[in-house]
């Protein structure tokens, strides 16, 4: 697990040139700053009280234009690359979360909430913004020009910077007392706003379900507890910014006050100092907490930033704990690999290359696999079975007995806690993922309808560039050529959210197109439980079949006549392989099996 803030210390190493740029660039401002209140002195001296002629101070006057340029230069240089530090910090944080979140285990996906970890990717990252934009370069300025300003008054007269030197510490102190309690409100502003983001997403996702179980109204009461959380860790923090700068403010009028009082006593009633350098150190006092000051405020941004970054830190953490817990033993070394994998082209590992020219179908072994979600969960063990290539394999069981965990586990999509999935004979963690992904399809019972078009929609499963010709072969294949017909725009309707919906079987349909793009080796298939009409019924059992000729095909059936056209079936309950054989096989010797097969033909199932 990552260290604590190691997120912020990898930002700011990879920004370690911007940091000595800002460095030198602070330091010449702090020049600039000095020298224009030495010109200005200088200036005013010559002019009001030695009342020589403007064209003699002319010189002077031309400097200190050419000073206050630089430094208005010079200050928007610091601006500029605290905002390029801010940019690619940004970039590099969101490119790591969704890095993190796309390889994430399906375990990972499917814990916390989906609205909470959107939250973070791109409010929380937004946020990070003032870290690097305005705390660091204000940090920077603080940690030098102060100090330049400071040994110029102390070269002038000791008493004012001392009085500077004892009052300059209020601010810091003040500002650390405050960044602490900001730290927090904005941790709990953040958490309060995933909490609102998740109660928010869950709610529309569930919008149907809600409202049919009368539960929209207890929601919208939800949602609004939740911002009212948010609105109120919002004003905590507001309400600690304004007595913060108040504060501040208070802090600076009455130093620059006492420097000023002594000054003027200095001046007129000591008469121990000239005009010069008294106006001089006049000229620097407001500067000097000027700068503090504005450190104390980008000091708030800042701690607010880290909050945010936490939040981020926390995401990626937690990212890695769920594989590490996950996958236990064989999961490290998956993980690893997985990290090795993202270091080194995928198509240069071993195994890798001659993977990805395997056209037929592969046979499947499964060695002493034991699976567990979490401790104290679901147990699988199904222990050593093989399938051979091109075999047609059925997993049937009761609801829960483990059937799409174990399917989860051939596709590769949950690792073993222990034990191994071998293709070919090769262990599939060290097959290059995305290559063997690239040879199987795993048709769900709800397949995912992308936001685009009825053809791009069949395209994604091709994983290259296709033709309009081969997207619709492939749904002609798939018994969809009527659906497309049907549909207002043909293959350029709009489907999937904001488009227009498709029924169950026109999904699973749209599936089987996506895999006769693909015509893959592997072929998982959870088929659907509810009752399809008798003509899609036959029309995918065709398509199947096709399919399936040329792939190792496992399914977790529910229909008789998968159960019964399949080479071989497996029988799982409670997470246990009870036995596996052919049908006949399997009606002679397990009692569980036939009253399975009789309950399906009362249902109707056949
Ligand atoms: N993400 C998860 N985290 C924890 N437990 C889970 C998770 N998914 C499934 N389970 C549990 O694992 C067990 C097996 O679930 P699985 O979905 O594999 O069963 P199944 O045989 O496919 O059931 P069905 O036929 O109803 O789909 C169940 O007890 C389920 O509650």
């Amino acid at each position: 697990m990552r260290g604590k803030s190691s997120l912020l210390a990898e930002q700011m190493s990879a920004q370690r040139k911007r940091l000595i740029l800002l460095g030198f660039t602070s330091l010449a401002l702090g020049a600039a700053i000095t020298g224009q209140a030495v010109l200005l002195a200088e200036a005013v001296e010559r002019i009001f009280v030695q009342r020589s002629s403007l064209a003699s101070v002319s010189g002077i006057l031309s400097a200190l234009l050419g000073v206050m340029a630089a430094r208005t230069l010079l200050a928007y240089g610091n601006g500029r690359i605290g905002l390029q530090m801010a940019s690619s910090a940004k970039t590099s944080m969101r490119a790591e979360v969704l890095r993190k979140l796309s390889n994430a285990s399906m375990q990972m996906s499917l814990r916390g909430q989906t609205g909470g970890k959107v939250s973070v990717a791109l409010d929380a990252v937004d946020e990070a913004d003032g870290y690097f934009s305005q705390y660091m370069p204000r940090m920077m300025e603080a940690a030098i020009i102060p100090v330049l300003i400071l040994i110029m008054v102390f070269t002038q007269h000791m008493n004012s910077g001392w009085i500077m030197l004892v009052t300059a510490p209020f601010i810091p102190i003040f500002m650390i007392l405050v960044g602490l309690q900001t730290k927090n409100k904005s941790e709990e502003k953040y958490a309060q706003l995933a909490k609102l983001s998740g109660t928010f997403l869950d709610s529309l996702q569930g919008l149907v379900s809600l409202k049919l179980f009368g539960r929209a109204r207890r929601q919208q009461q939800e949602i609004e507890r939740s911002s009212l959380g948010y609105r109120d860790a919002t004003m905590g923090i507001l309400r600690i910014a304004f007595t913060n700068t108040f504060m501040l403010e208070s802090i600076v009028m009455l130093s620059i006050g006492i420097v000023a009082l002594e000054l003027a006593l200095q001046l007129l009633v000591f008469k121990s100092l000239s005009f010069h350098k008294a106006f001089l150190i006049l000229l620097l006092v407001p500067e000097f907490y000027s700068l503090l000051k504005n450190t104390g405020t980008a000091f708030h941004g800042g701690r607010t930033s880290m909050g945010a970054i936490r939040k981020v830190e926390e995401l990626l953490a937690d990212s890695s704990e769920a594989v590490a817990l996950t996958y236990g033993q064989a999961g490290r070394g998956n993980t690893d690999k997985m990290q090795q994998s993202e270091q080194t082209d995928s198509a240069d590992r071993p195994g890798s290359a001659d993977w990805r020219t395997i056209r037929t179908p592969p046979s499947i072994e499964l060695r002493d696999v034991r699976f567990r979600y979490a401790p104290d969960s679901f147990k699988l063990a199904v222990g050593s079975i093989s399938f051979g290539a091109g075999e047609q394999i059925a997993i049937v069981g009761r609801s829960g007995s483990g059937k799409t965990t174990l399917l989860h586990l051939l596709a590769g999509l949950l690792k073993p806690t222990s034990g191994e999935v071998l293709i070919n004979g090769r262990p599939r963690a060290q097959i290059d993922e995305a290559a063997w992904f690239d040879h199987v399809s795993y048709i769900t019972q709800h397949p995912y309808i992308f936001a685009g078009t009825f053809a791009e929609n069949i395209a994604i499963g091709a994983g290259r560039e296709v033709s309009r010709g081969e997207v619709v072969e492939a749904a002609q294949a798939a018994g969809l050529a009527a659906v497309a017909d049907e549909l207002e725009l043909g293959y350029d309707t709009p489907v999937g959210e904001g488009g227009r919906g498709l029924s169950g079987g026109e999904k699973q349909r749209l599936a089987l197109a996506r895999a006769f793009l693909k015509r893959p080796a592997v072929i998982l298939f959870d088929e659907p439980t509810v009752g399809l009409d008798l003509h899609t019924e036959r029309v995918l059992q065709r398509s199947i079949a096709e399919l399936a000729s040329s792939a190792t095909m496992i399914t977790v059936a529910h229909r008789l006549y998968t159960i019964r056209h399949a080479d071989r079936i497996l029988y799982m309950d409670d997470g246990v392989l009870l036995d596996s054989g052919s049908h006949e096989e399997l009606l002679a010797r397990l009692p569980k099996y036939v009253e399975m097969v009789n309950a399906q033909w009362k249902g109707g199932y056949a």
